[in-house]
Formats: C-alpha cells, structure tokens, sequence
C-alpha cells in the first residue's frame, strides 16, 4: 500500500479478571495465569507510510489534556506541553512511546526502508493496568502489517509483539473456533502465550458492564512485581475459564482474583480505600486490573451501573478518574482511507 493510505483504528484497554502468580522465572519476569478481557475504553492511533526512512509520533489527550487534568484534580494549564515529563500526563512520543518502539521493530523486521508517521489519542490512562501502551504497540504493528500487506505473516508479528512487552501478543487478532473475533484470552508464560477464550454463545459481552475508577497514582508494573510474595499454592484459572465458558455468572464472579492486589495496596494505600468505595457503592465485585493503579468492579446491567457511577462521582471526582465500559473485541478493526 503506497504513502497515500492512511489506516485508523482504537486500540482497547483491558482488565484482568483473573491473575496469579505461581513462579518466578530466572529471566526475571514471572509465570503468570491470567485472563484478560477487552473492554471498549479505547485510544485512537493514526498511522501512514511515508519516505521520510524514520518514525515520528504524535500524542495528545482526548477530548484534551486539561478535561482529563480537572476529572484527575491535577492542575491544568494555559501551553499543555505532554513533552514535559514532569506532567503527570506526560506521554512520550520517542523510542520510550511504545508505538514507536514497535514501529521501529516492525522496520527492522521486515528491512523496511520507508519509515511511519502516527498519530496517538489517549483515553486509556497511563500506569493504570489497563494495558494501554501494550494496545498501541499491538495495533500499531497490525497497521504497520496492513499499509504493507504482510498480515498474513502472524507468527512474526506475534514474535515482534511480545519482544516489545509481555502483555502486547494479547491486543493482536485472535479469532474463537467459532470464527468470532475473541474479547477475552487466556495468557501464560509471561503473558506472551496467548489463547482466545470462547465464551458461551448465552454469555452477552454487551450486557455485562464494568465500572472502572482510576485514581492518579502511575503504579509502575516492575515495582509491584518485585514486591510479590510468590503464593505456596497458586490458583489455577481452570475454574474461572470453565464457569465464563458455561456462563455461569455467580460462579465466574466468585473465582475472580488478582494475586497482585496485595502488594499494590501496601505500596499505594489510596487504593486498598478505592476498593472499599467500590464495594460500598453495590458493584459485585470489585479488583485491581494488572499492576494496578486501575480497580473495577462488575455491574448487574446497565440501569445498576448507571446509579453506582452517578453516585461514584459525587463522592469521587475530581480525583479519581470514573468509565463505564464493556467487553469487546481485543483486535479493534482497522479502516483504511486515502491521505
Ligand atoms: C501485570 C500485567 O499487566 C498483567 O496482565 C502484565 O503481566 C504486565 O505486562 P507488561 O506491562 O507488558 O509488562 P512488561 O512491560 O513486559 O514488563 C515490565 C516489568 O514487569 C515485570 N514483569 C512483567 C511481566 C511478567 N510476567 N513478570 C514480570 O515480572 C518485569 O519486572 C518487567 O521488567
Ligand atoms: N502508547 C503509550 N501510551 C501511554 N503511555 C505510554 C505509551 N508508550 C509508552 N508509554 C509510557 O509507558 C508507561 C506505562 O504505560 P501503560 O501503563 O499504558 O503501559 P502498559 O504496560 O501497556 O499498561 P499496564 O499499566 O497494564 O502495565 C506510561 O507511563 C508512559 O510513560
């Protein structure tokens, strides 16, 4: 495809609703068991061709840096500049932007001589657990795999995606025995082997609605993990993958875990006082997603998740960032238009 396509798509975020630990590996990561769900709180990622041989990135926020600031309490100002890193809405836009990161992998893959230009809009927030710089990557390289017509080629975009970061392989196109594009996937290893979990066709993705509250506290990934205590008797996820493929509700929701919820708690104590007005506030059940700082809990349908957010917000804004989402998708398609 010449330089004149442009291709758009809206990288989702996820929630884990399963994660454990049993080990950790000499490599310094950990064995993980954990199953993810997209959910359509998405970014938006812009990327064409061009023959300038490099790969430039622009980022803002959306709807804008400082409606994001004012929900968040932080302060906004007359020039945002997000190249400012000490923004506390700071997104890279070099090689430290993952977007740019697998751009440039993707170039050298493939021994691409043309470089890429992007454009990134961020609703996801940042150090959150909610895998929004893992989603860019992923949809960046199916971009990249589309404007040059080798996304056939999955094992090799696979091996780029998880060579940018372990939670990447889950954003990529997975499609259920039954020829669906998959919402949820079960990962293991250190979360670069991944499987499309089919749900039960009676299991509506559109009617289970996820209440997500993120309060300004980037928790980096690397810290909780090192503070993890490894489990004496890990849980497997048989059980939750079984009960969500049967679609029996009670029992998924009760076996819902994250192993990683202890030590982010210990390291940030806002958010052990989140989870206490998540579960007051009547949502089902309430967890930290990933590494954190992001919690969720689960509404019953969309009139319960209406109340609890309305109610959420007088008692938690501004400072705690509220969405109201659901499961969808891991892969956001991508149109194609001319420049
Ligand atoms: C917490 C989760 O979000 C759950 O889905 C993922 O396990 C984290 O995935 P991620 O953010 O893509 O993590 P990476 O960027 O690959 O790794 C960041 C750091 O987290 C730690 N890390 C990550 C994944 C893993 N299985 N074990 C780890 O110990 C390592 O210190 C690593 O250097
Ligand atoms: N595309 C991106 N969007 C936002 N931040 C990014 C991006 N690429 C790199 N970063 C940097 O990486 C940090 C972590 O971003 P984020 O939390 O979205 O990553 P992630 O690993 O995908 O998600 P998780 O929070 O689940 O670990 C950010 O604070 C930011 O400095």
């Amino acid at each position: 495809m010449s330089e004149n396509f442009v291709v758009h798509t809206r990288p989702p975020a996820k929630l884990n609703l399963f994660l454990e630990i049993p080990a950790k590996r000499d490599d310094g990561y950990h064995e993980i068991d954990t199953v993810m769900a997209a959910i359509d709180l998405c970014d938006e990622l812009q990327v064409q061709r061009t023959d300038d041989p490099t790969v430039s990135l622009q980022a803002n926020w959306l709807p804008s840096r400082n409606e994001i600031a004012r929900e968040l309490g932080l302060p906004t100002t007359e020039s945002p500049s997000l190249a400012d890193p000490e923004d506390a809405l700071f997104i890279p836009t070099d090689e430290r932007n993952l977007v740019v990161k697998a751009l440039q992998a993707f170039r050298q893959h493939f021994g691409i001589a043309s470089g890429f230009q992007a454009r990134l809009g961020k609703r996801i927030p940042a150090g959150a657990g909610m895998g929004g710089a893992s989603s860019d990557a992923a949809h960046a390289i199916s971009c990249a795999a589309q404007l040059h017509q080798v996304t056939h080629h999955h094992q090799e975009l696979h091996q780029i995606a998880a060579s940018i970061g372990s939670d990447v392989p889950f954003f990529l196109p997975m499609s259920c025995e039954n020829g669906q594009q998959a919402c949820m996937g079960w990962a293991t290893g250190r979360g670069e082997k991944v499987a499309p979990l089919a749900i039960s066709s009676d299991f509506d993705p559109s009617e289970t609605y996820l209440l997500i509250a993120y309060p300004p506290i980037p928790l980096s990934t690397a810290k909780v993990y090192s503070a993890l205590r490894i489990p004496k008797d890990p849980v497997s996820s048989a059980k939750f993958r079984q009960a969500l493929q049967s679609n029996n509700r009670e029992q998924w929701e009760s076996s819902m875990m994250n192993r990683l919820s202890e030590v982010a708690e210990e390291i940030t104590p806002q958010v052990k006082d989140l989870l206490k007005s998540l579960w007051k506030s009547g949502l089902e059940t309430c967890q930290l997603t990933g590494s954190g700082s992001a919690c969720f809990g689960v509404a019953s349908n969309f009139e319960n998740a209406s109340r609890i957010l309305n109610a959420l917000q007088s008692d938690l804004t501004p400072g705690v960032l509220l969405r109201l989402a659901r499961i969808t998708p891991t892969a956001a398609p991508i149109r194609t238009e001319r420049s």
